[in-house]
């Protein structure tokens, strides 16, 4: 699915990693671990192809990622931020969004996903008026789980996953893990990768393992 190799990152001439080797086999739930400033985020930005490296490969489904036209690439692989951008209205404007992309473009798509997106959100256990909720008024947990309801509807193969559930309760977390699970049922190709400083969910979530050290 998705092939890492020799992959390095610096940062002010002083190399964060380097020399990863890793190979995502479709379905696998793989941890990105490592101790606070190993450079997870930065893996994960350089796998969504939105921050460069300075050495080394990415390739998904056999192709380098120098030859991917980058927005197909992005709607294959996509990065969950840990603190995610909204754009200004309310949270199903955010949704309906996606299908402005041109990468997507289909108006009435987002008509039929309406019924989908209402069990996602009582699996998340909210109402139907969460849509209605302004993005500027929303919590950072809440905010969490509007780009959670977008990145699902991007229908990614890939998903990263910066530590996604750190803004929420225990109960919405579990809710998260429980849709999370669904989502990849519903597809058992797609696979992802995820940082979390819970040893916990990371056993629960994960059976795969990347551990960042420094060089
Ligand atoms: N834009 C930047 N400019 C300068 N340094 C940066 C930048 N982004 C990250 N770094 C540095 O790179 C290192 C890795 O950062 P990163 O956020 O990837 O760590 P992390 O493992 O995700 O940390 P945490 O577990 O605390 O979220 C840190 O030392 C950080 O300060």
């Amino acid at each position: 699915m998705l092939v890492i190799q020799d992959l390095g990152r610096q940062i002010q001439g002083r190399w964060v990693w380097k020399q990863i080797n890793f190979e995502l086999y479709p379905g696998e739930r793989c941890a990105i671990a490592g101790e606070a400033g190993a450079g997870k985020t930065l893996l994960l930005r350089a796998i969504a192809a939105l921050d460069p490296v300075q050495s080394g490969t990415i390739a998904l489904q056999g192709k380098s990622l120098s030859d991917w036209f980058i927005p197909h690439y992005r709607t294959q692989v996509l990065y969950l931020h840990q603190r995610p951008a909204l754009l200004e209205g309310t949270v199903e404007q955010n949704l309906q969004a996606i299908y402005r992309m041109a990468v997507r473009r289909s108006p009435d798509r987002y008509r039929d996903q309406r019924p989908r997106i209402l069990e996602y959100l009582s699996i998340l256990g909210r109402s139907p008026d969460f849509l209605d909720h302004p993005t500027h008024a929303l919590s950072g947990g809440e905010g969490q789980i509007a780009a959670f309801l977008r990145a699902l509807l991007c229908s990614p193969t890939v998903m990263l996953f910066d530590e996604p559930t750190a803004s929420l309760d225990a109960q919405t977390e579990q809710r998260f893990e429980a849709l999370v699970r669904l989502w990849q049922q519903e597809n058992p190709v797609r696979s992802y990768f995820w940082t979390s400083h819970n040893p916990e969910q990371l056993e629960r979530m994960t059976d795969q393992r990347l551990t960042l050290k420094r060089p």
